[in-house]
């Protein structure tokens, strides 16, 4: 049956009222790129900067963290921070604006102006896009524990056949009921189907990929062969030079998509995370199962993209991911990223700052030798938490070793030998939580010995480990800069990466004779 009149005429309405909306955004990234390449056009300097570490590093963190201080927020203040900075990261943050306090009074406010309205548009959309990246977070994680109840019940069975020893602890059939074991069967069946739902319309190429192949330009979302973990294909984005051009149509064709419900697919997997949600936050609450976890030592505390304190929250038909949401998921980097924005520095002319995110898994890590030839400066991470824990790409290495080994293979590279490099050992909060709850750092490290087990006293040994790495192998002389970090604390974290940012510019700008 046709469309009754006046809903044809509404649904002309609103399809014309999309166009022009699309056009207008359009129109404002083309003003926005002309602004850009005639700003870049006048700059200086290029500055060009490596994230290097292994996967799970914080190399993200490091790229959205001033994503919090987004001047969305009341607190942002043109006036005084004078020089935000635009940030292209595609497609986890569209913009990102950076705050420098570099920019002297003349800086000219009309078209950052622009560009800040911009941003602030597609920084809000893009936060709505990612919602589909923390449902999948959160069917992963809600896995990892399933998984992990059935292991323990079944290595319970096994343990029940030995003999009974008096002082053996209850086992834990005693804590499990079939009321959990119904739920975990439940859970198992609906989140298998979600988790692919997700990641096809995540992205629509995905369910047809040949899971080994890497991925083509087109196909940005990816699932890995080794850890069949969802991935974002790296894209260039050379503002300022040619490429430029087509920046406006890869950009609008390569947003992750909303994720509609589909009501009439019993498979869609919004509405099966929805019939999932009871079943998952009773499971997740219930003590017996926190005490089987922890009693099978499943450290939940350290899954990367953890929102199953937030169950309620992120699962809710009302849910609007927030930036902190969007920094805490987790979206592994395939190839290389490249973040390109300007530093305006007045009448010191402007600088352009290319930021080079990497794919820190083993398979990515020969990608990233092209980058050496002309970098700046090398910021490393290395998470300290990671001292007790299994490379996800090989069982039988240290992950902590495996960033000591990386570390050393950068340092004594001869093509990086003119190059600083900046250490950021990360998560130490999550290194605090794990030696507070007992772990102890001389189990897994053997020369620790007996040093106290406190998170200080682990920072400083790992410290001097780096710097020893540092000072045997760099092809030439060079200073150690190190810095203790984690994403939880924003300010300090802030102040840091301000004046890391300042020292790099600095010593570029002497490299250039222009100091
Ligand atoms: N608690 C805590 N979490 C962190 C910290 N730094 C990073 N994370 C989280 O750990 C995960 C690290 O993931 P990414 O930053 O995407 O990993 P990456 O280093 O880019 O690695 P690849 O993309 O795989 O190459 C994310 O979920 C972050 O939110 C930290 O200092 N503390
Ligand atoms: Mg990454």
């Amino acid at each position: 049956m046709p469309p009754s009149p006046k809903r044809a005429a509404s649904e002309r309405h609103s399809r014309a009222k999309q166009a022009a909306e699309a056009k207008q955004i359009s129109d404002r990234i083309d003003a926005m790129l002309e602004a850009e390449r005639a700003s870049v056009a006048k700059h200086k300097s290029v500055v060009r900067i490596l994230l290097l570490g292994q996967s799970e590093s914080g190399m993200a963190f490091l790229v959205l963290f001033d994503s919090r201080s987004f001047p969305g927020r009341k607190e942002y203040r043109p006036q005084k921070y004078a020089s935000p900075v635009l940030v292209w990261s595609e497609p986890r943050v569209l913009c990102t604006l950076w705050r420098r306090r570099l920019a002297p009074a003349s800086l000219k406010l009309t078209s950052l102006d622009f560009q800040l309205m911009y941003a602030r548009e597609a920084f809000a959309r893009d936060r709505e896009n990612w919602k589909g990246v923390i449902l999948l977070n959160v069917v992963r994680c809600m896995q990892r524990v399933v998984d992990a109840l059935f292991q323990a019940d079944a290595a319970d069975e096994d343990d029940s056949a030995d003999e009974f020893s008096p002082d053996a602890p209850p086992p834990i059939s005693s804590l499990l009921h079939d009321s959990h074991r119904r739920i975990c069967l439940r859970l198992r069946a609906s989140l298998d189907v979600a988790e692919r739902g997700l990641k096809a319309r995540l992205s629509p190429n995905f369910a047809n990929l040949p899971r080994s192949r890497p991925a083509t330009a087109e196909q940005h979302l990816v699932d890995t062969e080794a850890e069949t973990e969802l991935a974002v294909q790296a894209h260039s984005w050379n503002l300022g030079t040619k490429e430029a051009v087509n920046v406006k149509q890869r950009r609008l064709s390569v947003l992750p998509q909303e994720i509609p419900i589909d009501p009439s697919d019993p498979n869609d997997p919004t509405h099966l995370i929805r019939m999932c949600r009871d079943d998952m936050i009773d499971l997740w609450n219930d003590l017996a199962v926190q005490e089987v976890l922890a009693r099978r030592r499943v450290r939940w505390q350290e899954w990367p993209g953890f929102f199953l304190n937030d169950l309620e929250r992120v699962t809710s038909s009302s849910y609007h991911p927030t930036d902190d949401d969007v920094v805490r998921a987790r979206l592994k980097t395939m190839g290389v990223s490249d973040y390109s924005f300007v530093i305006d520095r007045g009448s010191r002319g402007t600088y352009l700052w290319r930021i080079f995110d990497v794919g820190g898994s083993r398979t990515q890590r020969n990608q990233w030798i092209p980058y050496f030839d002309d970098a700046s400066a090398v910021i490393f991470l290395a998470p300290l938490s990671a001292f007790d824990q299994k490379l996800a790409e090989d069982r039988s290495v240290n992950r902590l070793e495996d960033s000591l080994l990386l570390w050393k293979s950068v340092v004594s590279n001869r093509l990086l030998a003119d190059v600083d490099f900046i250490l950021f050992l990360n998560k130490v909060d999550i290194l605090s939580a794990k030696l507070r709850s007992g772990v102890k750092v001389q189990k897994y490290v053997r020369s620790y010995r007996d040093r106290p087990n406190t998170a200080e006293a682990a920072a400083k040994y790992f410290k001097e480990k780096f710097h020893a790495i540092l000072r045997e192998y760099s092809p030439k002389k060079r200073p150690f800069y190190c810095y203790l970090t984690s994403a939880i604390d924003t300010k300090a974290t802030n102040v840091i990466l301000d004046n890391v940012g300042e020292s790099i510019l600095r010593k570029n700008l002497q490299t250039i004779g222009v100091l």
